[in-house]
């Protein structure tokens, strides 16, 4: 590896920092690395072989140690900037608990509590006096919210609401840091005052006692079993039966119930949509786009290490990083590392613009960046967690073994495909305003991601070589070109058939495969266009320009050679030219690849936190493994399974061969 460093051709800690938002921000989070990579209690083990049960009480352990004894040695608090924004997965990793009690619980406390409610609630959980869930999906139900079950009754005599789940379906499934840990649940329920249903409201509810944790009466509760990835959080179980809770519990910042039973809605709830946007942004940072960038250090490492085969007969074996296709299936995902993150960042600060317009009472900008967030949680996760599963097959069988680091990986990273709005759903969310907008174009002038829509004139691609299809405003205007024909064509689909007769929740299902599509293709047209106009911007050297507009354009070329039918049916390419995009994909490839390794040491994770034997910096792959394989639990002994079942059971008393 180091040879290949030796002709890296940019400056790798210029792009760390600008990877990192400045020199500054590297240094910040150098420093909280540091402290975290030092202080043994806390840096990660190997957590390839460790049993969920282990990982999860680890992961408890770390987080009472982190907030307990490393953050007030160090002088930091839950908001100061460090932990903030910097204990996040480029510097601790996913193992420790208490997530949904950070990242969900309390933001929601924040969006859904009045003052009073906050002031009360709040230091209580920043000092993990109270440990909360966030409970809204039922075993019944998930995505369809008028579906849940839970209801919270008003007992106008008490002034208590009685919350009860009628029936097993009922119960709240899924919430993390429930099953074990929580004791208190900011639970999710219909609303019901004298029979009459207002709908899904939040409560605070409190569910195990806080001396005993044991559960309080009328509370069922417990840890839903091993899943796929998130060891070390406790998804849990809730059943709640004629559980009384305060009418005070009903977290009222925008609805409240007097203690006669009337009703009163406050703010508008769509307030509430702006927060789920910040949430989105950064879980998509943090869960899907730093993982992928893991995994491609991982594969990356490994690919130039392994060697395998001759490319020239009766020449040295070869990495199989020479390989073509080998490179086809890393490269491209570095390039997707890099362009999601930098299009996760722009949505995180149109979020923060927004808030600003929000102080002024201004909510115009919310349907756009709602169905912005949305469009891309989906597609982001998803193109995510499909590139980390190709990274893990690129490396062959070690990919198979957690010794690689890259199924614990990923296994967390698909995750993001479903919790905080299921993907497919999320799709059709940023449709339906898509359509609304392609409907309105001719009278309303569309701004921010959807401006594009704004030129609706009919034209062809001039393109006609391979180095063409490397500029970034031809590659740009490809992709909004493809993503405002299929929204036209999926709008026109939709309006034809209802002015058929056919009724309108019939005529969008009938159409929702190509909405799926349009939604893809306006957030590859959002991704690639923020990063080629945020290079234009960008004050670096020039190879650190040049790299940055290569990794634009091999991430723009690999998404249309993988749906070239899109751009032939919307006639902006000819197959010709689909050929030329082809051979610049190619070039890109080769031209990219001796850079490879210095793109990934930019993302900069420490090995502490790759846990991988494949992808660690020194490239020392076989006595990693090796090492690694001698402590498998299976390994502690020579004998005792031999003797306690083959010997005596199967082979029994051995006659003589
Ligand atoms: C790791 C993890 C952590 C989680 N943490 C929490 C938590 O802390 N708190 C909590 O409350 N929940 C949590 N959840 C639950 C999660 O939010 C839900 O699983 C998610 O919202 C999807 O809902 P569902 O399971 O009902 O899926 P379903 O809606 O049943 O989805 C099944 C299929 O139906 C399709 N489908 C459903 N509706 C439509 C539609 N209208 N149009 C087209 N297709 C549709 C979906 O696309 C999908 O293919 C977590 C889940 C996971 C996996």
């Amino acid at each position: 590896l180091e040879k290949e460093r030796g002709q890296v051709n940019f400056n790798v800690e210029e792009l760390t920092n600008i990877y990192d938002g400045g020199a500054e921000e590297t240094k910040l989070r150098r420093k909280v690395a540091d402290v975290i990579q030092n202080d043994p209690e806390v840096r990660c083990k190997d957590i390839g072989m460790m049993t969920r049960e282990e990982r999860y009480i680890d992961g408890v352990r770390r987080c009472v140690y982190l907030y307990k004894v490393l953050l007030p040695r160090e002088g930091w608090t839950p908001v100061s900037k460090e932990v903030k924004d910097y204990f996040k997965y480029r510097n601790i990793g996913k193992e420790r608990s208490f997530g949904v009690h950070a990242g969900v619980f309390i933001p929601c406390l924040l969006s859904f509590g009045s003052d009073e409610q906050i002031a009360k609630w709040l230091p209580l959980a920043m000092q993990f006096q109270i440990i909360g869930t966030y409970a809204q999906t039922e075993m019944g139900h998930g995505t369809f919210l008028r579906g849940l079950q839970t209801t919270a009754t008003y007992d106008k005599k008490n002034k208590e609401f009685v919350i009860n789940c009628p029936e097993i379906s009922a119960m709240k499934w899924w919430p993390g840091d429930l099953g074990k840990s929580a004791n208190h649940a900011l639970l999710m329920a219909q609303l019901v005052i004298d029979g009459k249903k207002y709908g899904m409201h939040p409560f605070m509810v409190q569910i195990r006692d806080l001396t005993t944790h044991m559960p309080l009466p009328g509370i069922t509760v417990g840890d839903i079993g091993n899943k796929v990835g998130f060891e070390t959080t406790d998804n849990g179980f809730l059943h709640l039966n004629q559980v009384r809770i305060p009418r005070e519990n009903l977290l009222c910042k925008n609805a409240e119930v007097k203690p006669n039973g009337t009703y009163l809605t406050k703010a508008s709830d769509k307030m509430v949509y702006g927060s789920m946007v910040r949430l989105r942004a950064i879980i998509l940072e943090s869960e899907a786009v730093s993982a992928l960038g893991k995994a491609c250090t991982i594969a990356v490492r490994y690919s130039l290490v392994r060697c395998q085969g001759e490319l020239e007969p009766g020449k040295p074996e070869v990495s199989v990083m020479e390989y073509m296709t080998q490179q086809k299936k890393l490269l491209p995902y570095v390039a997707m590392t890099y362009v999601t993150h930098f299009a996760c960042l722009k949505l995180s600060n149109q979020y923060n613009a927004f808030t600003r317009e929000m102080d002024n009472n201004d909510i115009s900008g919310l349907p756009e960046l709602h169905a912005l967030s949305a469009g891309m949680k989906a597609v982001v996760s998803e193109q995510c967690s499909d590139g980390i599963e190709i990274l893990r097959k690129s490396c062959g069988g070690h990919g198979y073994s957690n010794a690689s680091g890259i199924p614990i990986i990923w296994s967390s990273a698909v995750a993001c495909c479903t919790y905080e709005g299921e993907n497919t759903v999320m799709l059709l969310q940023c449709a339906r305003y898509l359509v609304k907008c392609i409907n309105q174009v001719q009278t309303t002038r569309m701004v921010g991601s959807v401006a594009y829509l704004n030129n609706m004139t009919q034209s062809t691609c001039h393109v006609d070589s391979v180095s063409g299809f490397k500029q970034l405003d031809v590659l740009v205007a490809c992709f909004q070109y493809r993503a405002r024909e299929v929204l036209k064509t999926a709008a026109l689909k939709l309006s034809h058939l209802t002015k058929h007769g056919m009724a309108s929740y019939n005529a969008w299902n009938q159409s929702s495969v190509e909405l799926v599509n349009v939604v893809k293709a306006h957030i590859t047209q959002f991704i690639v266009t923020t990063f080629a106009s945020g290079i234009t911007e960008l004050e670096c050297t020039k190879p650190v320009k040049n790299v940055l507009q290569q990794l634009c354009a091999l991430y723009a070329l690999s998404c249309i050679n993988a749906s070239t039918g899109d751009f032939l049916k919307v006639g902006y390419l000819s197959p010709r030219q689909c050929d030329l995009a082809h051979e610049a994909e190619l070039e890109l490839l080769s031209c990219i690849r001796p850079n490879a390794v210095g793109l990934v040491d930019a993302f900069d994770f420490s090995d502490d936190l790759l846990q991988s034997c494949l992808g660690a910096y020194d490239g020392n792959v076989y006595e990693r493994l090796f090492a690694w394989a001698k402590k498998s639990p299976l390994n502690k002994t020579e004998v005792t399974i031999y003797q306690q079942y083959i010997q005596i059971r199967l082979i029994g008393r051995r006659k003589a061969f």
